[in-house]
């Protein structure tokens, strides 16, 4: 499982610095590690050309700084749609990071639906000590087979019975409190949370965005066109049903990234 190492100029990191998690102190024992969500779309706000397929977006400078920021997360998370699209390696492939500073993957999969095998990106890169065993967490126990291979890296599964949710059964199974609570339990402090589109699209529900301490966006210039994999969240109305945003961001900056623009933010609202 080689790819190529990426080349990251350090002096980019001072541009992110003030969305970065905190350095982690031994006597806080916080309730849910510093989330950022973080992904690349297009202008026309898509993730990828079609479901189920991956698509390219970000250029070789946003790619570093998106394995500079997973040097800098405890773990990665991307829901089951994702695992299954892109067979992701989930690791950062900056020349010289050592397994450390590599973050932990975590495959948001209720069902069961992830057809993780030996060949699996992120199970070869664990076991070539590159990248770090994954974590399942899901709703059923795994076939047999499944939980072997995690297991034979030094992964974990975690099967979570979700509190009933009143409306959307199956929609959004685990509550994202629940599952931060679980990670930082688990010794998460830092999450960074990478797609894909239903991830993304329920966290920025405003239930759920203050949750989210980071906002980091790579925004590529190109259009994908209709049918693809969009970040567009439910509408949100007030009291009368007159339409209104649904979250914003503050602290706002935009720094360029040789074609593409990368967007940092904090949710509004947060303290
Ligand atoms: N451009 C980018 O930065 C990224 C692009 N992508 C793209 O996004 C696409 C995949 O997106 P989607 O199909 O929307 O799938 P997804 O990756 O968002 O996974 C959705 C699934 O995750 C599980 N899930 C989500 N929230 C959950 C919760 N709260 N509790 C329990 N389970 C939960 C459910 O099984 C749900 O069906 C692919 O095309 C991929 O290439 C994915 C990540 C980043
Ligand atoms: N930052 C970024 N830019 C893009 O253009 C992308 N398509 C993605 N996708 C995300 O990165 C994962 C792939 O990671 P590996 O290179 O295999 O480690 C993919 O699963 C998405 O989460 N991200």
């Amino acid at each position: 499982m080689s790819r190529p190492p990426l080349t990251f100029a350090p002096h980019h990191s001072t541009l992110i610095a003030p969305y970065m998690p905190p350095s982690p102190s031994p006597s806080s024992h916080p309730r849910k590690p510093h989330t950022t969500l973080t992904f690349a779309t297009s202008l026309d706000s898509n993730l990828a050309l079609s479901p189920g397929t991956q698509t390219p977006l970000s250029g070789p400078l946003s790619k570093a700084l998106t394995h500079y920021l997973r040097s800098r997360h405890t773990a990665i998370l991307i829901g089951v749609g994702t695992a299954i699209a892109d067979d992701p390696s989930l690791n950062c492939r900056i020349a010289g990071v050592a397994l450390e500073h590599q973050p932990r993957p975590v495959v948001l999969d209720p069902h069961g639906r992830w057809p993780i095998s030996a060949t699996s990106s992120v199970v070869q890169l664990a076991r070539e000590g590159q990248g770090r065993a994954p974590w399942i967490i899901t709703c059923r126990e795994l076939e047999a087979e499944k939980r072997e291979v995690v297991e034979s890296v030094g992964g974990q599964v975690f099967v979570v019975s979700p509190p009933p949710p009143p409306k959307f059964p199956l929609a959004t199974p685990i509550s994202w409190p629940h599952i931060l609570a679980l990670l930082s339990t688990h010794g998460i402090t830092s999450l960074m949370i990478e797609g894909g589109g239903t991830v993304i699209n329920t966290l920025l529900h405003p239930n759920n965005m203050a949750l989210v301490d980071s906002v980091i966006v790579t925004i590529a210039p190109v259009w994908l066109g209709r049918g693809g994999v969009q970040v567009c969240p439910e509408a949100r109305a007030d009291e009368h049903g007159a339409k209104v945003p649904v979250s914003r961001l503050r602290d706002v900056q935009w720094v360029p990234l040789g074609e593409d623009v990368v967007l940092c933010g904090r949710p509004a609202g947060r303290g």
